[in-house]
């Protein structure tokens, strides 16, 4: 199994690491790869890390990989996005401040998305979620700037709620979180991501 981790800006080290922990855990054999050309594009799964979404984009699109990822994930390729990871893939996304602002976007996910949702007084905060959909249980994670799913429709299933959004969200081969699933004492978020990539 090749899984890659998305790796311009943000937290794809802490990725790499994590799923390498998953793995041994579920004692597959498998190697983590840094993505950046679209020659690096030949994996089993990807991950696309918190950080800056304008960023990421941006680069993604100079980079030309933009188009060729999001066909890919259009032919099953699983996915997971967490934090700006996830307003990368969400189809409708929108500023708590500014509202509405384009910027590059896979955009294939039926969720509506909140970018910097929890606003500067709790730019980052730890909080306990219900991750027993996926098989874990109640964890300790954090939120680092985070966005928030406000919206799940289409074929989107919500696997998990924070006080009134959806923080965990699952359509098919994609998986969103808002939290920072790399950044937690549990492995059970990529171990999920690793049975999605196994079907
Ligand atoms: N930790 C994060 O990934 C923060 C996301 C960032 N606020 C964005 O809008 O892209």
């Amino acid at each position: 199994m090749k899984i890659g981790v998305l790796a311009y800006q943000g937290s794809f080290e802490e990725h790499a690491l994590q799923t390498k922990r998953a793995l041994d855990k579920l004692k597959i054999d498998g190697e983590v790869i840094a993505v950046k050309r679209v020659s690096d594009l030949d994996v089993d799964g990807i991950i696309i890390p918190g950080g800056e979404s304008t960023t990421i984009g941006i680069v993604a699109q100079r980079m030309g990989l933009l188009e060729p990822l999001k066909e890919k994930i259009m032919e099953g390729l699983p996915v997971l996005g967490t934090c700006a990871g996830a307003i990368m893939l969400a189809k409708d996304v929108s500023d708590a401040k500014v509202g509405k602002k384009s910027q590059p976007l896979i955009g294939v996910m039926d969720i509506s998305v909140i970018r910097n949702y929890y606003g500067r007084q709790r730019e980052s905060f730890e909080a306990n979620v219900d991750l027993r959909s996926i098989g874990g249980g109640i964890e300790k994670v954090v939120f680092i700037r985070a966005p928030a799913i406000v919206k799940v429709f289409g074929n989107a299933k919500s696997l998990s709620q924070f006080k009134d959004v959806h923080v965990m969200v699952q359509e098919n081969n994609l998986l969103a979180t808002t939290f920072h699933p790399e950044l937690s004492g549990t492995t059970i978020v990529h171990e999920y991501f690793i049975s999605m990539i196994k079907k």
